[in-house]
């Protein structure tokens, strides 16, 4: 599995227990995020991220900013994003298996580190129900 990552300043410590994680189950990282702890732009990390799932280069992208709505705002402008900002497990669970989440938008300063990577744990091992929820999900891309 490829897993593409981005964060701001605000996300830069819990990107390295992220990324951590993943390489210790074998997911190759691309690492897009800054590693430092400067005032950065999140757009700057969320569009190498979004382009890399758009182009299946990565099977998912996860987004870090201080509230996540920045990087979730900008993931979504392409048409086949679906990136969901979560403060719980339980909603992560929702995003995969209603929504279909390709991009998981996690907020630094409102949730703790142990807290994001079981949201990490969660996302990666939902699955997508479809049914239903195939016919909503195919009726969210607009062109005007
Ligand atoms: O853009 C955001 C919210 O939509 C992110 O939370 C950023 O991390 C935040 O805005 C950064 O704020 P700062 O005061 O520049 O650290």
């Amino acid at each position: 599995m490829n897993i593409s990552i981005g964060n701001d300043h605000a996300g830069t410590e819990y990107k390295f227990a992220i990324v951590a994680l993943l390489e210790s189950k074998g997911i190759n990282v691309k690492n897009y995020g800054t590693d430092s702890n400067e005032s950065v732009d999140y757009p700057d990390f969320v569009h190498p991220v979004a382009k890399d799932v758009v182009n299946n280069s990565a099977d998912f992208g996860i987004l870090i900013c201080g509230s996540a709505n920045g990087v979730a705002m900008t993931a979504n402008k392409y048409q086949d994003i679906r990136a969901g900002l979560c403060w719980t497990k339980e909603i992560v669970t929702l995003i995969r298996q209603h929504n279909n989440a390709n991009v998981l938008c996690i907020p630094a300063r409102f949730t703790a580190i142990p807290q994001a990577l079981q949201m990490v744990e969660t996302f990666l091992n939902t699955e997508f129900e479809g049914g239903r929820h195939q016919n909503r999900v195919n009726k969210i891309p607009v062109s005007c």
